[in-house]
């Protein structure tokens, strides 16, 4: 194996607004049957990175609950796995991860008890198919320190959200402005990493030293012109999801023929956690149009361009339009719904409205009434 992979899957975003108090953003459902984490694994384990840590922190129960076997992605067994690190406090340290390069201070020894030469470092909020192995194979032929995954937003997609990114024509990063107010290009970092495991040590003990702890401002931007930090470009979808309306689009893209055949018709796979559910049952009277209707649901009433995820129920004469039902949601008879979220376990009483705007997204938090003791 060339390479181990990191992933970072402990922050929490305000952009999420109400849908991060349940849990961390990696654990957020995409596409009716995935978990975001679910892409950048099945992207590692397709690159057959066999060795891979997830650092989780905010929010970690539903998320490490997610991660509690490798087999789902199938991760190297005797060597290489699936290893979840949250911060602990013990003798030498009484810190949460204070930053991303602080969480991977803190577990410097799965760096220095591997034998693999090179390390990729992910997020677990990017929606996308790549293989690793080209980034890594472009970081060794441009003789870099740090390879960084770049993409080019399309026309009025907002960069100032991500680290943007000015090149040479030879490829290496001459400018790289962390969430700037105004953005010189659009070409974006898309938070994935490639570098030498012994440089990766050597940088984070010495970010440690001088009390730093965030990859990107501490390592990236710091060492910029003193080390060969190149950008590898990638071209085809990818999506970041920490924030409510990149969440919602998100989503909905998999509504579109071409997204979803990109995703699950051509290879490699993306693999995610099975559960054994009934499937969907649609009855007499009710209408579904151009949505996604995952296993477990009870469909009555009328759905249009959503997405259900598992065992959501919809009563009679309720109409959902334009939204996306987190799990297990209770919808009553005569509901109306537009352009929401739905919080997973909630019940929906019957005769109510929820509407929001196609630019200003509803979420909504009810209490789950079905299981009051
Ligand atoms: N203390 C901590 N412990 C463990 N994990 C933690 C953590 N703090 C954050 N993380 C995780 O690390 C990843 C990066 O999060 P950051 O908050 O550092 O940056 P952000 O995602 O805004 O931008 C980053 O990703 C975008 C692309 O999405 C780039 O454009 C941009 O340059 C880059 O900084 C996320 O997956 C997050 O969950």
């Amino acid at each position: 194996m060339r390479a181990i992979g990191i992933v970072l899957a402990g922050g929490n975003s305000t952009r999420m607004k109400a849908l991060s108090n349940k849990r961390a953003i990696a654990a957020m459902p995409i596409a009716g049957g995935y978990r975001s984490i679910d892409f950048v694994l099945s992207n590692m384990s397709n690159s057959h990175i066999q060795k891979v840590a997830v650092f989780t922190q905010y929010n970690a129960k539903s998320l490490n609950e997610h991660l509690n076997s490798s087999k789902w992605w199938d991760f190297g067994r005797k060597q290489g796995g699936l290893y979840v690190f949250t911060p602990t406090i013990t003798v030498d340290n009484g810190f949460w991860y204070r930053g991303t390069a602080d969480a991977i201070a803190q577990n410097l020894s799965f760096l220095k008890n591997s034998h693999e030469p090179y390390v990729v470092i992910a997020s677990g909020d990017g929606v996308y198919k790549i293989d690793y192995n080209k980034v890594l194979e472009y970081h060794i032929s441009k003789k870099a320190d740090i390879t960084v995954v770049t993409k080019e937003l399309p026309e009025g997609e907002d960069a100032s959200r991500f680290g943007v990114i000015r090149t040479d024509e030879e490829g290496r990063i001459k400018e790289f402005e962390e969430k700037p107010i105004i953005s010189a290009t659009n070409r974006v970092s898309i938070g994935v990493y490639v570098i030498r495991r012994r440089q990766l040590i050597e940088l984070i003990e010495k970010a440690e030293q001088e009390e730093r702890h965030d990859f990107v401002k501490d390592v990236l931007i710091r060492y910029k012109g003193l080390k060969r930090i190149f950008a590898y470009s990638m071209d085809s979808y990818w999506k970041n999801i920490a924030s409510v309306d990149s969440y919602y689009d998100t989503n909905m893209d998999f509504l579109k023929k071409d997204i979803r055949d990109y995703f699950f018709k051509g290879y490699p796979d993306i693999y995610s956690k099975v559960e054994d559910l009934p499937p969907a049952k649609y009855n007499v009277g009710s209408s579904v149009k151009n949505s996604l209707i995952s296993s477990g649901c009870i469909i009555n009433g009328t759905v249009e361009n959503s997405v259900l995820f598992k065992q959501v129920y919809v009563g009679n004469n309720a109409a959902i339009k334009n939204s996306i039902i987190l799990n297990d949601v209770y919808i009553g008879d005569n509901v109306y719904i537009e352009n929401c979220i739905v919080e997973s376990r909630d019940t929906i009483r019957a005769n109510t409205t929820y509407v929001g705007e196609p630019n200003n997204i509803k979420i909504v938090v009810e209490k789950n009434e079905r299981y009051v003791l």
